[in-house]
């Protein structure tokens, strides 16, 4: 018997992340397509597309999408948050899993919300999942057992790696990892822009950054060297990266990264401030 023969996972919102966690799950052969379902607000084609590439169940009838649920995975959008948690909280009961995948929004939150001694789990994945290498941060709530934890550790290993944080920690990791792959994305479209200009085909240039950045992470995976010492072995006395470098320092990019990440933590305190337990007017 695995893990989930018996689970029935609820996806409430069927956006970019929840796709990318049920195609992990499937790929993986976490649960059958059958024991997954999915909700969303309005998009009945997007509803009908995820129903049909995945074979999984998608209804906005809450009565058949909740009978016999155990899991419940939030995936909507911070702004969608007390929406849809007013709309399913009738049919939640706390012998279900809630999994809230939302950035900022506190565990407390949920806790107010929704009925008494509610076992919740929150976590910060990444859109790496598609592909199966988010790297998943997970924290968990007063409720919630060693089962329901090994349970969400296994789910989301199914996307990736998973890391257990304390909740407050969860700020830093979305700056760092949640919205990571868009920092890098940012420095492979300047990478390419500038390859183009030089005269490289847009092929070449892709091929050559993909590499670039599969070889750099592999090397920081394999050995136990600092970025710092790995970034010094590529530089030789007035040569060519010296010159890179040197440019990156001129402009501060050191400076302006580590600002980028403190804007995407405070942003993160700033969700949970507004989704705070107890503050109905905002
Ligand atoms: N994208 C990322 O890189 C990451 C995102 N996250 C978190 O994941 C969450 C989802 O993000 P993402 O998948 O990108 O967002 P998307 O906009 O792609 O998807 C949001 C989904 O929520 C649905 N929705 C909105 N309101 C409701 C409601 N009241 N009831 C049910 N469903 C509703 C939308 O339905 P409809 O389309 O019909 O409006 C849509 O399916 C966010 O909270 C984000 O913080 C976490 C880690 C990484
Ligand atoms: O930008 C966002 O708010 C979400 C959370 C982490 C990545 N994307």
């Amino acid at each position: 018997m695995t893990l989930f023969e018996k689970e029935k996972i609820v996806f409430i919102g069927a956006g970019s992340m929840a796709e990318s966690i049920i195609k992990g799950l499937l790929k993986n052969e976490i649960l059958p397509p059958g024991q997954i379902w999915a909700t969303n607000h309005s998009d009945d084609i997007k509803l009908n597309k995820l129903k049909t590439d995945y074979s999984i169940e998608a209804t906005r009838d809450y009565n058949e999408l909740f009978e016999n649920a155990t899991m419940i995975i939030l995936a909507v959008k911070p702004k969608d948050v007390r929406e849809s948690i007013d709309a399913i909280r009738s049919y939640i009961t706390n012998d279900q899993l809630i999994i809230s995948i939302i950035a900022g929004v506190s565990i407390d939150f949920f806790a107010e919300h929704l009925p008494d001694k509610m076992p919740i789990i929150r976590t910060m994945p990444n859109t790496s999942a598609a592909v199966g290498y988010s790297a998943t941060a997970i924290a968990k709530g007063s409720y919630t057992t060693d089962e329901h934890l090994i349970k969400a550790k296994e789910l989301f290993s199914a996307i990736g790696t998973v890391t257990t944080v304390e909740e407050d920690e969860l700020h830093t990791v979305t700056g760092i990892s949640g919205s990571g792959p868009a920092y890098l994305y940012y420095l492979a479209e300047a990478m390419e822009e500038k390859a183009i200009e030089f005269g490289l085909p847009q092929g070449t240039a892709r091929h050559l950054i993909i590499q670039t950045f599969l070889g750099a992470a592999e090397m920081m995976n394999r050995t136990e060297e600092s970025p710092r010492k790995l970034r010094q072995q590529v530089t030789s006395p007035k040569g060519t990266t010296e010159a890179g470098i040197q440019a990156l320092e001129d402009h501060h990019l050191k400076r302006a990264i580590h600002e980028c990440i403190s804007a995407a933590v405070h942003r993160s305190r700033e969700l949970e401030e507004l989704y705070k337990p107890s503050t109905k007017n905002n």
